[in-house]
C-alpha cells in the first residue's frame, strides 16, 4: 500500500521560505507587489483570485487586484497590462485563468513582461526553461517537482513518464525534470498501447485532463505516482489518476485534491520573488 505524498506540509514548508525571502526583499526597501487581474466574475475564478490577496497578505506581499466587468475589451486589458508591466512597484501580473471565451488567452498571458510573468508563460520564458537557464516557470510543473524533490525521491537517473502534453504540465515539465537528469518518456491522447510506457515508469506524472485515466494494471509496482489532474466530476474534484486502486501498486502517490494543486498558490508568489532577483541581477544591483 502505498504512502501519500501529501502537499500541505510541503506548502507550509515552501510558505517559510517565501515569508523569510519577503522580510530580506523588505530590509533591502523593496515589498514585494503582485497584480492580480480578474476578468468577469465566474465563481471559481473569484474564489482563487481572493485566496491570492489573502496569500499575499500572510506572506507579507503587497498586491493589486484589478476586477474587470465579464465583456472587457481585448485592447483595454492589454493596455491595463502595458501599463503593469512599465510600473516599477509592481514586480509580478497574474491574470486570473481561464478568461472569458471572447478573449485570447495566449495575446493577453503573453503580453505580460517576461519577467513579471508569474505563470510562466511567455516565450522568453518556456525557452529558457528549454535550455535550462534562469527564468520564471509555470507553478503546477514546479509543484510536481517539489513534492519529488522535497519528500526524497531520488530523479537522476530514472524513468519519467509524463502523461500529457499541455502547455501549462506537460510540457514545461520535460525539460525541468531532464535538468534532473531523468529519462524522460511523454505519452499523449495518440500514444499507441499507452500501459505499455507508463508500466516501464519509476516516477509516473499524469496531466492529461481525464479522470481516472490511470488505473492500477499501468503502473509498475512501486512506483511513485504524481497526480496533476484536476476533473469535476460529479461536483467532486477528482484526479487522472484512480487513486484507490494505483495505490494499491505504488509506493507513493500524491492525492487530488490535497496534492499538487495545494502548493500552486505559493510558488505563484515565489516567482514574484524570482522575477524580483532577475529584475535586480540585470539592473547589476
Ligand atoms: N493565472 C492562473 N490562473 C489560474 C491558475 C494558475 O496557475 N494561473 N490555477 C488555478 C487557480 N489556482 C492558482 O492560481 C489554484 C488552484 C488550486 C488550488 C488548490 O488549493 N487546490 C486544492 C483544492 C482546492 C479545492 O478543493 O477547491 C487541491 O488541488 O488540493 C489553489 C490555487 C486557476 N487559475
Amino acid at each position: 500500500m502505498a504512502e501519500i505524498l501529501y502537499g500541505k506540509p510541503i506548502a507550509e514548508e515552501i510558505r517559510e521560505e517565501i515569508k523569510k525571502e519577503v522580510l530580506d526583499w523588505q530590509e533591502k526597501g523593496i515589498t514585494p507587489k503582485i497584480a492580480i487581474l480578474l476578468v468577469g466574475s465566474d465563481p471559481a475564478s473569484v474564489h482563487y483570485a481572493n485566496s491570492k490577496c489573502k496569500a499575499c497578505q500572510n506572506l507579507g506581499f503587497e498586491h493589486e487586484m484589478i476586477h474587470l466587468p465579464e465583456n472587457s475589451k481585448e485592447s483595454s486589458i492589454l493596455e491595463i497590462i502595458n501599463k503593469l508591466n512599465k510600473d516599477s512597484s509592481i514586480h509580478g501580473v497574474m491574470v486570473e485563468l481561464p478568461l472569458p471565451k471572447h478573449l485570447d488567452t495566449r495575446k493577453i498571458t503573453e503580453s505580460v513582461a517576461p519577467v513579471k510573468d508569474v505563470d510562466g508563460v511567455h516565450p522568453t520564458n518556456r525557452g529558457l526553461i528549454m535550455s535550462g537557464g534562469q527564468g520564471l516557470f509555470p507553478a503546477t510543473p514546479q509543484s510536481c517537482l517539489e513534492l519529488l524533490l522535497r519528500s526524497g525521491v531520488e530523479i537522476r537517473g530514472k524513468h519519467v513518464v509524463i502523461v500529457g502534453r499541455g502547455d501549462t504540465v506537460g510540457r514545461p515539465l520535460v525539460f525541468m525534470i531532464l535538468k534532473y537528469d531523468a529519462t524522460v518518456t511523454i505519452c499523449h491522447s495518440k500514444t499507441q498501447d499507452m500501459a505499455s510506457h507508463t508500466k516501464q515508469a519509476d516516477i509516473l506524472i499524469v496531466a492529461a485532463g481525464r479522470a481516472g485515466l490511470i488505473t492500477a494494471d499501468m503502473v509498475k509496482k512501486g512506483a511513485v505516482v504524481i497526480d496533476a489532474g484536476i476533473n469535476e466530476v460529479d461536483g467532486k474534484l477528482r484526479g487522472d489518476v484512480d487513486f484507490e486502486g494505483v495505490q494499491e501498486v505504488a509506493s507513493l502517490i500524491s492525492p487530488v485534491p490535497g496534492g499538487v494543486g495545494v502548493l500552486t498558490t505559493a510558488l505563484l508568489l515565489r516567482n514574484v520573488l524570482k522575477g524580483i532577483a532577475i529584475q535586480q541581477e540585470e539592473q547589476g544591483k
